[in-house]
């Protein structure tokens, strides 16, 4: 078998939670016209004049109560889950050449240098897996066009494939539902389960994005999963930006008013995230805990992602497996 590196790839995160490094990361994530397409000059001076200097401190604040050490959460989940999946693979195909790497769309590693540092390995195939379960324009076409983009400097480009979505993959909902299980385990069932994926704008899905149907396909697929009927759960979007209309029904006004309106105890998991990340430590496990318990709930608790869990290394290989054991490639 041809040398063949795969590549992982999430969404980046700050190098350390100061200003300077929060600062950069958002301007580089938020630059990037498919995260928000708002007209260039409009989004320039928005961007440079409000969103950086009143987001950046709030969010260095946010990124301190969750950094773990030295390292953000998302890079340590991502590189544990990434290592752990390379492990597997070489026991599962011993005889081939597979290297395994972490890359982000934005700050460090970039995809562009991973494939540089690939083909300099001798990999002759690349396969992507950007770890976004749901595909949207904002995150897995970002990933697309950095991939593309490096493609473009190259002059042999390696036969390469790549993972659109897998909102409904049966190893993706089995590890979500093995997840939730194991917490009613420990903790008991609450009153709701509440699925809480990320949020895009409204008018993303309505110019075609299929992120929201990915997401309500994810849920209700994990609903059956675990036998749960209506009533018995939910499923929400979550950190909004800006002022325009975003997916709704939004994560926190619904634990609000689920505590307000009697709920007592409720489970959250955050589906769309593969790793643990600000987004679901600090904005849920955090933030809508404290509004849960502010307005009358006594009890949210947080499920946590299937970040390096052996279930979440074995979805990661299924995914890899057909461009693996694909044999006639390269018709040449
Ligand atoms: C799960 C998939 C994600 C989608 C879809 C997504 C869309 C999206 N995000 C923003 C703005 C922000 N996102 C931020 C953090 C963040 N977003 C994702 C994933 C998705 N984003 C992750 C995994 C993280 C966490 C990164 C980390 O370091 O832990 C942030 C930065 C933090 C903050 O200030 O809240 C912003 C800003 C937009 C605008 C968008 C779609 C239009
Ligand atoms: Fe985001
Ligand atoms: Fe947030």
């Amino acid at each position: 078998m041809k040398s063949t590196g795969i590549v992982f790839i999430n969404l980046g995160t700050p190098d350390s939670p100061d200003t300077a490094a929060v600062r950069k990361f958002l301007r580089e994530f938020l630059s990037d016209p498919r995260v928000v397409e708002v007209p260039r000059v409009i989004w320039v001076l928005i961007l440079y004049l409000i969103i950086l200097p009143f987001r950046s401190p709030r969010a260095v604040r946010n990124y301190k109560q969750v950094w773990m050490n030295d390292i953000s959460p998302l890079r340590y989940f991502s590189q544990r889950l990434v290592d752990g999946t390379g492990r597997k693979l070489e026991v599962d195909y011993p005889d081939a050449d597979i290297h395994t790497r972490l890359a982000m769309t934005y700050g460090d590693v970039s995809i562009a240098s991973t494939i540089d540092e690939l083909i300099d390995l001798g990999c002759e195939r690349l396969f992507f897996v950007p770890l976004y379960p749901q595909y949207s324009a904002t995150t897995t076409a970002a990933v697309h066009d950095q991939i593309c983009k490096a493609f473009s400097a190259i002059r042999d480009i390696p036969q390469w494939g790549w993972v659109k979505s897998y909102y409904d993959h049966p190893a993706y909902i089995s590890a979500l539902a093995s997840t939730v299980r194991q917490h009613w385990s420990e903790n008991g069932k609450a009153e709701l389960l509440l699925m809480s994926f990320h949020g895009i704008p409204k008018r993303n899905v309505e110019l075609g994005d299929p992120y929201q149907a990915h997401c309500e396909k994810t849920a209700e697929a994990l609903a059956l999963e675990l036998g749960l009927i209506d009533g018995e759960w939910i499923s929400t979007f979550q950190s909004r930006l800006g002022k325009a209309e975003w997916l709704q029904p939004y994560t926190d006004k619904t634990v609000i008013s689920l505590a307000r309106n009697g709920s007592k105890t409720l489970d959250v998991i955050c589906p769309a995230f593969a790793v643990e990340c600000l987004e679901t430590l600090e904005e849920i496990a955090g933030e809508a805990r404290e509004f849960f318990v502010e307005n009358g709930g006594n009890e949210l608790r947080y499920i946590p992602c299937l970040n390096d869990g052996e279930a979440h290394q074995n979805l990661l290989i299924s995914l890899c497996r057909s461009f693996l054991e694909e044999k006639n490639v390269n018709f040449r």
